[in-house]
């Protein structure tokens, strides 16, 4: 399903494992930023990750997208169909099944965050990462180019192959903007975006890879309630239209009324995985964030207490 399709998945389904992060664990020499945590994301899901700072949270995130190799530890990852194995004589018979055997099965991530990408997993930074003096457009554009055939000579000579390609590539770009609501903005230099625009332009490319999960790392940093609001409903449209997602972020509100499950680290372990009420009511949450001392972390304690989690039947 492409994400310019707009069917209702159902919410909270319980669906195949589209990531599967077993026993995750990464140490920067002596210290150890994560401890052997288990993450199990399904289809059409949105999972949130929380912790106070430093728990964390984008190390595994980054464990999770191929940047780093776990120290130990395997990450699964269900995506874009590879060559099917081998038919065998008995399912020869029945070649489609041979093909969706191979699109259910979880597959060790390849190493390299490029080939993570075109195995369908895409994600976005805490720190904006776009092209400043490229358009709206060709940042998207960019992110497009790792499902385009056309080698360095055709793009030198400029072919027949390499025009319907760019074609389809602007076309597919153009959608994508429309999608998360930059439809009129294509040609505005990145650098000269509102901040809000900027990070759904961010999403913009990243959904350019065509992927079947992806990962947001503080997608509502530094954006007022208004864009904060819009940037919720985008990630329900981006599940509706068939993806996964997994979210870091440190507004607990946003958080608790987003996702279906959230998993709570703190000091690099599991402290708890649950719905957002299970989350939001253990008192081992808020205690870790106000352990830390810090003020922003004292904050989010107090918006973990104070948030109203709607209910599960009132979520989109
Ligand atoms: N590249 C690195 N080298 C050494 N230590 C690191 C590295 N990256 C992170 N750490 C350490 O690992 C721990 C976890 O950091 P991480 O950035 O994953 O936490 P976080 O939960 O994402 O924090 P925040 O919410 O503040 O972004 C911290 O103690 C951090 O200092």
């Amino acid at each position: 399903m492409t994400v310019t399709e707009t069917s209702r998945a159902p919410a909270r389904s319980a669906g195949a494992a589209v990531l599967e992060a077993s026993g995750v664990t990464m140490r920067f020499g002596g210290l150890l930023a994560v401890n052997n945590v288990d993450l199990t994301v399904r289809e059409g899901e949105i999972v949130g990750l929380i912790g106070p700072n430093g728990a964390g949270k984008t190390t595994f995130f980054n464990c999770l997208t191929g940047l780093y190799k776990p120290t130990s530890g395997q990450v699964r990852f269900a995506g874009a169909p590879r060559k099917p194995p081998k038919a065998t004589r008995s399912q020869a018979e029945d070649p489609e099944a041979v093909q969706v055997e191979a699109l259910a099965e979880l597959t060790p991530l390849p190493p390299k965050p490029r080939a993570v990408v075109k195995a369908g997993m895409a994600r976005t930074f805490q720190n904006i990462r776009l092209f400043a003096n490229m358009t709206a457009l060709e940042n998207v554009m960019v992110g497009r180019y790792c499902r385009t055939s056309s080698g360095a000579l055709t793009s030198v000579l400029r072919g027949p192959k390499f025009r319907r390609e760019e074609a389809a590539t602007t076309a597919r770009a153009q959608e994508l903007l429309d999608f998360v609501g930059l439809g009129k903005s294509t040609e505005h230099l990145a650098r000269n975006m509102p901040y809000g625009d900027q990070r759904r332009l961010e999403i913009a490319r990243a959904l350019a890879t065509d992927p079947k999960l992806i990962l947001l790392d503080e997608p509502t940093a530094g954006m007022n309630p208004l864009e904060t609001r819009q940037a919720s409903d985008l990630i329900f449209k981006i599940r509706d239209s068939g993806l996964s997602v997994v979210v870091i972020e440190h507004d607990m509100r946003f958080i608790f009324n987003l996702c279906d499950r959230v998993l709570c680290l703190v000091r690099g372990e599991a402290l708890i995985e649950g719905t957002p009420h299970e989350v939001q009511s253990d008192p081992r949450v808020i205690e870790a964030y106000i352990g830390t001392g810090e003020q922003d972390d004292e904050d989010e304690a107090a918006a973990v207490q104070d948030s109203t989690v709607a209910d599960e039947e009132d979520r989109p």
